[in-house]
């Protein structure tokens, strides 16, 4: 079985293919979609995903369909996304002899997909690049076209919006993800099913997916939530207002995952920020106590952190105050309202963040 979803984007639409087998098929896909194989395809992956040989296997396939295909391997996990690697692989291209032609094809998780589709909007002023997603996490970051790099002062501070010409998800790629990854993949799902689509909250509530459930489950699942995600970007691409509904859970989230220096990976972080805000909306007035509740319940059923390790809170305030939502004086958070709405609160402050910390880190929370 495989699913087919369409994004509509400024840049035209694109095809988010979903099923087992799609990896030994992707240079007779790119073959059918962009006619020719001149200019060359740079494929980008790091050390895990290469050593499973999903790389080898698309670079194989391209090669079938006519295109002279190179694979550059980078280091695993955030410590890539940065604007050294993006140089480094700036040359790399440059030695394959990429031209305005070519196509970069990200195969990994949001790391290579944020790095390879960063490089792809810069080099020669942007090619064209395909998603080629290898962790359940990677159903969010593979669609909408936010590409970009980490800087040591914060997360995604440098990127683009530029969308991929197709995404192409083998979701027998998911069967060797380290369960800890699988979850860290589920705060996301759990985030679209928090934003637009109760029952699938409902359902996730019920019955913990808290590994690889298999090849038609697994792509029912990515293609339930990528649904959600679709109908927000096509709403509001560039974010202007509506997208910034993804980032629910991501305002505490981002500060908490650069804090623990990256040894949270992105799911877990934004489980625990999901948990700080659910609160924060409480004591706004502007949740219920069960609607926070089910949060967490959820969270912890699929073996989700709820309680972010106990940072200096003045380098929490640090690092959230370069959040890219914020407005010039006040700062902006997506806030959980009822399960199937967020909110864009506008002029959060210092004192309610600090409270709602609290009460999350030392369980306070529980009592009321
Ligand atoms: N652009 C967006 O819209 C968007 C959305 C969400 C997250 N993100 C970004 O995505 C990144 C997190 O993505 P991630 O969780 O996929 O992390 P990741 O890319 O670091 O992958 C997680 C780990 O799993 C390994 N891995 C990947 N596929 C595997 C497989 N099939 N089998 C075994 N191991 C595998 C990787 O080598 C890595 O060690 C963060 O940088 C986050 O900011 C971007
Ligand atoms: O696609 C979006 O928009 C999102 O916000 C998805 C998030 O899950 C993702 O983590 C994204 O990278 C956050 O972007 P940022 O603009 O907050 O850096
Ligand atoms: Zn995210």
């Amino acid at each position: 079985m495989t699913t087919t979803l369409t994004i509509r984007s400024a840049a035209g639409t694109y095809p988010v293919v979903i099923g087992p087998g799609i990896l030994s098929e992707v240079g007779s896909r790119l073959r059918a979609q962009t006619g020719d194989p001149d200019g060359g395809v740079f494929i980008v992956t790091d050390d895990t995903v290469h050593a499973l040989g999903y790389a080898d296997v698309v670079q194989q396939s391209c090669t079938r369909a006519g295109y002279a295909a190179t694979v550059t391997v980078v280091p695993p996990r955030d410590e890539s996304k940065s604007l050294e690697m993006a140089n480094t692989l700036y040359d790399r291209m440059l030695d394959a002899g990429i031209r305005r032609n070519g196509v970069v094809l990200a195969v990994g998780g949001g790391v290579v997909g944020d790095l390879a589709g960063f490089v792809a909007a810069t080099y020669l002023r942007g090619i064209r690049f395909a998603q080629i997603p290898t962790t359940l996490l990677a159903h969010d970051s593979s669609l909408g076209g936010k590409v970009g790099v980490n800087l040591s002062r914060g997360k995604n501070l440098v990127g683009a919006f530029h969308p991929p010409i197709a995404v192409w998800y083998d979701v027998q790629t998911l069967a060797s993800l380290p369960e800890r990854e699988w979850r860290g993949g589920m705060t996301e799902v759990i985030k679209h099913a928090l934003i637009g689509d109760k029952t699938l909250f409902a359902e996730l509530a019920a019955t913990p997916m808290d590994r690889y459930p298999g090849d038609d489950a697994a792509e029912r699942l990515v293609a339930r939530a990528a649904a959600v995600k679709i109908a927000v970007v096509e709403a509001d691409e560039r974010e202007s207002g509506q997208r910034m509904w993804l980032n629910v859970g991501h305002t505490v989230g981002h500060a908490v995952e650069q804090l623990s220096h990256y040894q949270l990976n992105h799911g877990e972080a934004i489980a625990m920020g999901l948990c700080v805000e659910a609160q924060l909306a409480l004591d706004l007035g502007l949740a219920d106590t069960e609607t926070r509740d089910q949060i967490s319940f959820v969270l912890v059923r699929h073996g989700l952190p709820t309680v972010p390790p106990a940072f200096d809170f003045t380098e929490v305030v640090r690092v959230l105050n370069l959040d890219k939502k914020h407005r010039s004086n006040e700062w902006t958070f997506v806030l959980p309202v009822r399960i199937g709405r967020v909110d864009i609160v506008h002029g959060v402050t210092e004192t309610a963040l600090h409270k709602a910390w609290q009460q999350v880190l030392t369980g306070e929370e529980n009592q009321k």
